[in-house]
């Protein structure tokens, strides 16, 4: 497993007035080299959770084990910088990522962080930009004037640039065009598939992960209320709709209406608008059938 929670709780300012609770006993399990998507309305923990993966944040109940590292409340935490070195987080906002005046020197500062010569730095901080659709001419650019879509793409190339095992990202599609968006979930997916990179996603923009994620979850107040495949997603949606305020993509609802017309619920769902449109232009040509209920409904 790349990644196990048991029963992790964690609370802002615990020891404050202010304590505020963001994670209740959540436990998961994230195999190795999985595409895993965490959804769930706003503050829901979704970012708290994340946080967790590279010691950003530490439980303050319960065990975090990423890797080969265990983070446990109350006892003595491993050395963070290894873990961070093979856990790549981006995070929501990308000038939370950045703080160099150029492109290549925050695109460098982990591999030279973390024992690279210049030139091998160099070398990883070109291929990371070009990884994310960006050519060299951004390298001696400074990253706080770049638009916020080209500035996102950068605090994703400068984890890229590591080459960690385990890559999560907290809204990496936020300000990036439909395009862009489309590339990089593409991205990802490649990672994972080529590479055997363990992917973690948020995301409020289901529709954009769908076609990728082998494992979502989803997150309300605090609690983990859903983990499960896509099938078991979309035979859930629903309720997830109606108790989690979960954005269920259009497809899942479409898919569930013909699953539910045509008695496909035991098929595997068609969750892009490609094989949705196959699927149903197949049912067409049985005989004698309307995608139309009969009075027009
Ligand atoms: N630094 C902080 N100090 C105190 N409370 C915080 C802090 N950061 C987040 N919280 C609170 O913890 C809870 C979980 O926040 P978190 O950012 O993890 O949610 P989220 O699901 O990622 O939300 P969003 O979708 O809006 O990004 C929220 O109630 C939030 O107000």
């Amino acid at each position: 497993m790349a990644i196990v929670f048991e029963q992790v709780s964690f609370a802002y300012d615990e020891r404050s007035l202010w304590r505020h609770s963001a994670l209740e006993e959540v436990s998961l399990e994230l195999g190795t080299g999985v595409f895993a998507a965490v959804a769930g309305s706003t503050g829901s923990g979704k970012s708290t959770l994340l946080q967790h993966f590279n010691g950003i944040l530490k439980p303050t109940g319960g065990k975090v084990r990423v890797l080969d590292f265990t983070l446990q409340a109350g006892e003595k935490q491993p050395p963070l910088r290894e873990l961070r070195r093979r856990v790549g987080l981006v995070f929501q906002f990308p000038e939370q990522q950045l703080f160099e005046d150029t492109v290549e020197k925050d695109l460098c500062f982990g591999p030279l962080n973390f024992g690279m010569g210049a030139e091998e730095a160099r070398e990883r901080a070109s291929k990371a930009l070009a990884l994310v659709g960006l050519d060299d001419s951004f390298l001696p650019r400074n990253p706080f004037h770049l638009s916020g879509g080209q500035m996102r793409k950068v605090a994703i190339a400068s984890v890229l640039a590591m080459d960690p095992d385990v890559i999560a990202l907290d809204e990496p599609t936020a300000t990036l065009d439909p395009q862009s968006r489309a590339e990089l979930a593409e991205l990802l997916s490649r990672l994972q598939r080529e590479q055997g990179k363990t992917v973690i996603v948020v995301t409020h923009r289901m529709e954009e992960m769908l076609p990728y994620v082998d494992t979502w979850i989803v997150m309300k107040g605090g609690a983990k209320v859903f983990q499960g495949s896509p099938a078991e997603l979309v035979r859930e949606s629903g309720w997830l709709e109606r108790e989690c305020g979960l954005a269920v993509p259009a497809c899942i609802t479409t898919w569930n209406n013909i699953a539910a017309r045509f008695g496909l619920e035991d098929e595997e769902p068609c969750l892009t608008s490609e094989k949705l449109a196959w699927r149903v232009a197949r049912l067409l040509e049985r005989p004698g059938q309307s995608i139309m209920r009969e009075g027009g409904g």
